[in-house]
């Protein structure tokens, strides 16, 4: 499972938590305006806008999970398991692999708007990156300054969503998500009146007892549900610092610990492998990871953005304690 979301301070904020059993040698990747990106049936691009994210560890293409271009336009793959379905090949449409998508967006547009608009004439065809990475399910959440959308490739075609609330996990589809929130309508970051019955007293006999009822539990309808009150309830000041910062604790209400998700022995269970956090007004990636608390940052506009070849930084995996004495 993983969950996305966005943070708006004086700046937007992007990046989700990737939740999963096994990592793919994750990196920092760069791809610079003229990295030739090729695909499978349209033509390839020469130049395009730069973009950095988080890709698997496939040197020869930057396979993305999750990237935000020079321009502020940022987007996040998770996992649509038993949902997602790709098209064969349609004639007069822009015929696009699920593994290029990201690319494809990020290389091309510059807001979320034009993505809409690109998004009529766009077809996910069935085609894999290689025997060895098959197509996976998925689905995206695309966001920039004035807002976000999900995009979900169903049976009956490509579904676009507005996202008001600013946050995607994995299933059910999202329409059905934003449907169960009307479930947590009386939910609130107040202490509630008591409103059960005019004929006892009921304790306020704690503080936060207004959101009683949000679930806790990691499925990804409960993380959906928490992430949601959770982002919409967030209050930092809006220094690059406390964005950031509150941009963590907003996923880091949503983090699988290890241990707490079974998926086989001996010892495998699903947890959050990374956070990244995009500043997409000034292209910079902070991440970390389950043993690494501390924050790393990677800027894109610290590269030779007009070069032709991908730059790849190691994620920095290892705790990074700071002794006192
Ligand atoms: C597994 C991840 C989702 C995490 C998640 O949600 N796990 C819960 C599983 S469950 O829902 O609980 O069962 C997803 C998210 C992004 C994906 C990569 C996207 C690029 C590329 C696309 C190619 O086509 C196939 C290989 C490829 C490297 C992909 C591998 C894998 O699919 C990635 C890492």
């Amino acid at each position: 499972m993983c969950t996305a979301s966005n943070y708006i301070t004086k700046k937007h904020y992007f990046g989700r938590n990737f939740d999963y059993e096994i990592s793919y040698n994750e990196k920092v990747t760069i791809a610079p305006r003229n990295y030739k990106f090729d695909f499978k049936l349209i033509d390839s691009i020469d130049s395009h806008y730069a973009m950095i994210g988080v890709a698997a560890g496939v040197d020869a293409y930057p396979l993305y999970y999750d990237a935000c271009n020079e321009n502020g336009l940022s987007i996040a793959g998770l996992n649509f398991a038993g949902n997602a379905k790709y098209l064969d090949e349609k004639k007069g449409m822009i015929n696009i692999t699920p593994f290029e998508f990201i690319p494809y967006l990020l290389g091309n547009f510059s807001t979320v708007t034009e993505v809409k608009e690109a998004l009529k004439n766009i077809n996910l065809v069935n085609i894999n990156f290689s025997d060895e990475l098959p197509l996976s399910p998925l689905h995206w959440m695309i966001s920039d300054e004035s807002g976000a959308i999900v995009v979900e490739p169903m049976e009956d075609g490509l579904k676009v969503y507005d996202n008001p609330v600013g946050v995607l996990t994995n299933n059910p589809p999202f329409d059905k998500q934003m449907f169960s929130l009307n479930d947590y309508r009386s939910l609130s970051n107040k202490n509630p009146e008591n409103t059960f019955s005019d004929s006892f007293d009921l304790d306020e006999y704690s503080r936060g007892m207004g959101a009683i009822g949000l679930p806790g539990d990691l499925s990804s309808s409960s993380r959906f549900a928490k992430v949601a009150f959770t982002r919409a309830n967030s209050y930092s000041g809006d220094s690059e610092e406390e964005s950031v910062s509150q941009f963590f604790h907003i996923l880091g209400s949503v983090e699988q610990q290890n241990g707490c998700t079974f998926i086989a022995d001996p010892d495998l269970y699903e947890y959050t492998i990374y956070t990244s956090c995009y500043n997409t007004a000034d292209s910079v990636l902070y991440y970390r990871t389950y043993n690494n608390s501390q924050i790393t940052a990677v800027k894109l506009m610290s590269e030779d953005l007009d070069s032709g070849d991908l730059i790849h930084y190691k994620l920095i995996t290892d705790e990074q304690i700071s002794f006192i004495n």
